[in-house]
């Protein structure tokens, strides 16, 4: 079943097509790469999709639903969320906070009883807690909960990242260049957790990287985009083997 469908999208900044009629969709529970020399528009796809950029003309379509017009919350609340290319952290804040920030827009309860501290909400703010402490636990970072973020190595902190994408429960999250920064053995830790959050949460996975052993690693299928345009499509044997992709990538990253 197709779970995200990028039907004919185009933006533009000015005279410039960042992304120029792309198509691609993603199956349910898939670990989809959409990989491409710098400046070659994967990040405006993640813009366009979280709805932070309004497409010039296309559409988006995620479980059977056009998501093109929705805002940038309601896109959380459909199930869609991303991480963010540089790490964006509440750096004062614990490890665990920094999950529990902006919670309270998804608790059932409102800001009135809130107020009152009614038992159900005390309530409420537990069973959050224990939620963002499962993610920390799936993430293997529980015993960081209660230090403070800026404490953490780099690699933590991108971690942290896609823990604060995960509070919202999403069915499909979209990883911008998780890699970048890490060593080796992070990003082999990584590759794991990526598969797990496929594998165990069932969460289908949109991840733009530079990192070619990982993508060709863990995706199943990949779009290589150059100049705004999709320039080959399919399992990673194929796009690894593409004269397309080789030129396009000439002089620049290699494929592993
Ligand atoms: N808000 C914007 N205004 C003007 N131009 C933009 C804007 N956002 C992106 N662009 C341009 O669109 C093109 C595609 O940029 P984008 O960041 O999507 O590429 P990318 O494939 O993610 O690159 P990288 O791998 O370097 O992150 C670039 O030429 C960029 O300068």
């Amino acid at each position: 079943m197709e779970h995200l469908i990028v039907d004919n999208l185009t933006m533009e900044f000015g005279g410039l097509k960042a992304v120029d009629s792309l198509s691609f969709s993603v199956k349910k529970g898939e670990i989809y790469g959409l990989i491409g020399p710098n400046g070659a528009g994967k990040t405006t796809v993640f813009n366009c999709v979280s709805r932070f950029y309004n497409p010039t003309s296309g559409r988006i379509i995620f479980e059977g639903k056009e998501i093109t017009k929705l805002k940038p919350h309601e896109i959380i609340r459909a199930g869609i969320s991303r991480t963010f290319q540089n790490v964006e952290l509440f750096k004062h804040m614990t490890v665990l906070e920094n999950l529990l920030v902006g919670q309270v827009a998804f608790t059932r309860e409102n800001i009135l009883s809130a107020a009152f501290m009614l038992s159900s909400v005390r309530k409420e703010e537990r069973r959050i807690r224990e939620e963002a402490m499962e993610i920390l636990k799936i993430l293997n970072i529980e015993d960081k909960a209660h230090e403070y973020a800026s404490a953490q190595p780099y690699g933590i902190q991108k971690l942290v990242e896609i823990g604060r994408a995960l509070v919202s429960q999403p069915r499909l999250i979209m990883l911008d260049e998780p890699a970048a920064g890490m060593n080796h053995s992070e990003t082999d830790e990584l590759a794991e957790l990526i598969l797990k959050l496929r594998d165990e949460l069932g969460i289908t996975i949109l991840l733009v990287e530079h990192d070619m052993s990982l993508v060709m690693n863990i995706c199943e299928n990949i779009c290589v985009m150059n100049f705004g345009k999709k320039i080959c499509e399919g399992i990673p044997e194929k796009v690894k083997s593409d004269p397309a992709v080789i030129e396009a990538y000439l002089g620049g990253e290699e494929i592993a």
